[in-house]
């Protein structure tokens, strides 16, 4: 149901090595909004969705998945309703692009039966959404980085799971590919419902597609809310150092964010 806390995180804390990683983080998201998670290198950002997603277990009674504790669900229940792109793909194994998004399907396979039409209908239209069905029978090592990111949102959309959450799911594609798996995200947002908690490094990609965007900074949530009203001057030269101006993108009318660089070039550019 639109507007239902899909995800409430309290108090979440997180040392290790004796460094203090996330710091007493409490926070609510909203089902079916689109979130994206920005913040300075180092600021927490990836150590958050890996404790969203279980990859290191949380404490009991800190993360609550549509009111449930994520340490009462089954790996099985849990991978039904929160699917997870990391920031690394491990691309040691030599399965066609096909076998990996299939092997999205785990949660719903039932031991000694196999795949099922369905599986496989799902899996090929996951495919088709990611724009990887025409490379769906190459081998996974002997696709760009590029192509595999795609075909790892692929296997993650194949989970169908309610919650996505995305570590840079752009940070290695070119700009024609970060708008279509953007879009792709967004369309699967507004279409489906799902709620995605995107991790992202360009500022004005987070304004064009968030609903809500969570500012991190020293293992601290910075501010949250919605992009225009959270991503102001003083709060970009707070969190990142940097001057920008903003400015109303001509084109579609949305906020715009112009990093104001001390260099200047000597070059002519005839911008006509
Ligand atoms: N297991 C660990 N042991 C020690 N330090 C860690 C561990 N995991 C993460 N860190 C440190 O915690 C900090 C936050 O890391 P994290 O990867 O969450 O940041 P991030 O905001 O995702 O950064 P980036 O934008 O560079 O991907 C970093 O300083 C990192 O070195």
């Amino acid at each position: 149901m639109k507007n239902d806390k899909a995800l409430e995180i309290k108090n979440l804390s997180y040392t290790a090595l004796s460094n203090e990683i996330l710091k007493n983080i409490s926070c609510s998201f909203k089902s079916g909004l689109f979130y994206s998670i920005i913040g300075p290198n180092g600021s927490g950002k990836t150590t958050l969705l890996r404790h969203i997603s279980r990859n290191l277990m949380p404490k009991e009674d800190v993360i609550f998945i549509e009111g449930k504790d994520v340490n009462d669900f089954k790996g099985t229940d849990f991978a039904k309703i929160v699917s997870y792109v990391p920031q690394q793909i491990d691309s040691s194994c030599t399965f066609t692009a096909f076998d990996v998004v299939l092997m999205g399907r785990y949660p719903y396979v039932k031991r000694f039966e196999g795949e099922k039409k369905k599986d496989i209908d799902i899996a090929l239209w996951a495919m088709k959404a990611t724009n990887t069905f025409n490379i769906k029978d190459k081998n996974i090592n002997l696709l760009s980085g590029g192509e595999r990111q795609r075909v790892i949102i692929a296997r993650a959309l194949a989970q169908q799971g309610k919650i996505l959450l995305l570590d840079e799911p752009t940070a290695h594609l070119d700009i024609h590919h970060q708008i279509e798996i953007m879009d792709t995200l967004k369309q699967l947002n507004i279409n489906y419902g799902i709620t995605i908690l995107c991790v992202l490094h360009d500022l004005n990609t987070a304004c064009e597609y968030s609903d809500y965007v969570v500012v991190m900074k020293d293992g601290n949530i910075e501010n949250m809310g919605k992009p225009q009203e959270v991503l102001n001057e003083k709060l970009i030269k707070k969190v990142y150092g940097i001057d920008v101006s903003i400015i109303k993108n001509p084109v579609n009318g949305n906020y715009h964010i112009i990093p104001q660089s001390s260099f200047k070039s000597n070059r002519e550019y005839n911008c006509g």
